[in-house]
């Protein structure tokens, strides 16, 4: 019997009878629909895919997502967070990540091509390129992309360099030439790397007081500067009696971003070898000539008592120090040469704004960029608030200005990507920002309600599935996240997605992109001949 024709189905059922179950159905569908809204409103949140009902904006996106990123993954800076959302987008998007053999790119020399997994040199044949790359490393920008006959960077770089803040261009200035086309010759030379050269580049920096705070807790072993100082406190009050540079790990006890960046340490800051540090880098980044020897000779304690003033997101230094910041052409040069690599730098104190911004530079819907915090320390607690040092004690303070004095280069990079941010606001539009923000926010929460035990980051002894135990590393607990049970097969992997820690999805993803090759075992493989 072949299947029922419309025609032949209204003969067997006739006009009443069809109108009859006609009617049924309407009314088995009302209802339904009454009795469903208890069930839809079971998952607030995770209507993941669909909605942002409320974000204005076309049906249609005016836009094509991207999705080459370069991610530089700084270090004690709210990275981790931004690498869940990376490893989820990719992960739901079938991207290809260039990955590390373990969880780093050599780290803390600088990046180097070959360390990626899976990287063939000049195109490899048919191997297409990689979409994201974004795990620690000492960036190395040469090393990073491709450059396929005239470098846009050049150009940047030379606009960059050419204006001030205000747009203004600075007298004592020369234009330099930018490290890359110098070494290439413009235009001359095709080189593959991992990256292509139309990847959207962006990182995360974080005030050098939390940052501080955080790393002295995280490495406090790892560096010998931070092991031999009893507290953060002592080794402030005094660092040069506990730091060596080029000594094992104490990258990580100074300019931490900056030596992230891959930038370059003025003389009196590096090694008695005359590297700066750690010593064993092969490629250091070079300056344009001439740079190195007009450097401003920075006093860390000229900085002793920065000011900032950022209750409304501007980060302001009013001491004659932060004047002595700006016209360090050593300093303006390289943050010009950053600006003219990275499309976007986020904010640790204002990482909503940030993801924002990001989501809307990368075509990305906000669902896209809401996540779950991941890496923080039990009583780190300075994760996620905006600067300022309002309801810190005296000493606290005192600290935070000391912290920022050391680190005066992380300082002044992080003071210029803050003014950069907020900048870039003013231009998205503030009451734009806060109801996006405010919609992300509530997405979050929903999300944490719906898929984590007690709604928020627990001690890790309460996490019994290693899939979701962080790395315990250094003095502090690193928080991490129990799933609810119960949830439905959709939801679980939703919830596992936003809960998996850094190291567990790297392996993850690393399993889909390289899966096991079944081998054949060698007894079956040489049968006997008849
Ligand atoms: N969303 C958000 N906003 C602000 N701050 C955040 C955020 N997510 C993580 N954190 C804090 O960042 C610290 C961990 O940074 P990283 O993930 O970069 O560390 S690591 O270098 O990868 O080990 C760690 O700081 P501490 O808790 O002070 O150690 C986190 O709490």
């Amino acid at each position: 019997m072949g299947p029922l024709s419309p025609t032949r189905t209204m003969r067997l059922w006739g006009p009443r009878s069809l109108g009859v179950a006609l009617g049924v159905f309407m009314t088995i569908g009302f209802a339904l629909q009454l009795w469903g809204g208890p069930f839809q409103r079971r998952l607030p949140g995770l209507q993941l895919r669909q909605s942002w009902a409320s974000t204005p904006g076309p049906a249609v996106p005016s836009c094509l997502p991207r999705q080459r990123l370069v991610f530089l993954k700084t270090h004690k800076s709210g990275s981790s967070s931004v690498l869940s959302l990376l490893h989820r987008y990719g992960d739901r998007h079938g991207l290809r990540f260039a990955l590390p053999a373990r969880y780093q790119f050599g780290y803390p020399k600088l990046f180097q091509a070959s360390r990626v997994k899976g990287y063939r040199p000049q195109g490899g044949g048919t191997q297409s390129p990689f979409h994201i790359l974004c795990h620690h490393m000492r960036f190395n920008l040469k090393e990073v992309r491709s450059v396929e006959g005239v470098d846009r960077t050049g150009e940047r770089w030379a606009h960059a360099c050419s204006q001030d803040h205000q747009g203004r261009r600075p007298q004592a200035w020369r234009l330099p030439r930018h490290p890359l086309t110098q070494e290439l010759g413009m235009g001359a030379t095709k080189v593959l790397q991992v990256m292509p050269s139309d990847s959207f580049f962006f990182s995360i920096v974080r005030d050098p007081a939390a940052l501080a705070r955080s790393a002295f807790s995280y490495y406090k072993s790892t560096s010998s500067a931070f092991r031999k100082s009893p507290s953060l406190a002592a080794f402030l009050d005094n660092p040069r009696a506990f730091y060596q540079p080029g000594a094992r790990g104490d990258h990580y006890a100074r300019n931490l971003l900056w030596f992230d960046f891959g930038l370059p340490f003025p003389p009196e800051m590096r090694t008695k070898r005359g590297n700066p540090h750690p010593p064993r880098d092969p490629n250091p980044p070079q300056l344009p000539s001439g740079v190195g020897l007009r450097a401003h000779t920075l006093d860390p304690n000229a900085l002793f008592h920065p000011v900032p003033t950022v209750a409304d997101g501007h980060s302001q230094t009013s001491s004659s120090a932060s004047l002595d910041l700006r016209s360090s052409s050593f300093i303006q040069w390289n943050l010009a040469w950053l600006d003219s690599v990275f499309d976007l730098v986020l904010v640790a104190e204002y990482f909503d704004e940030s993801l924002v911004l990001l989501a809307d530079a990368l075509c990305w819907s906000l669902d896209d960029v809401v996540g779950f915090m991941h890496n923080a320390q039990a009583g780190g607690g300075q994760g996620g608030s905006a600067v300022g040092d309002g309801g810190l004690t005296a000493e606290d303070r005192q600290l935070s200005a000391r912290a920022r004095a050391w680190n005066n280069l992380d300082w002044a990079l992080y003071v210029h990507f803050n003014r950069s941010l907020w900048a870039r606001i003013k231009q998205y539009g503030q009451s734009r920002l806060d109801s996006a923000v405010a919609e992300l926010r509530a997405r979050r929460e929903a999300l944490a309600k719906h898929c984590l035990v007690g709604g928020e980051a627990l001690d890790p002894k309460y996490i019994t599935d290693r899939r979701f135990r962080p790395f315990q590393f250094g003095s502090g607990k690193v928080l991490g996240y129990v799933l609810q049970s119960g949830l439905s097969l959709q939801d679980q992997e939703e919830c596992e997605r936003l809960a998996t820690p850094e190291l567990q999805y790297k392996d993850k993803l690393d399993a889909k992109q390289f899966p096991p090759t079944v081998s054949v075992p060698l007894k079956t493989s040489r049968l006997p001949s008849p």
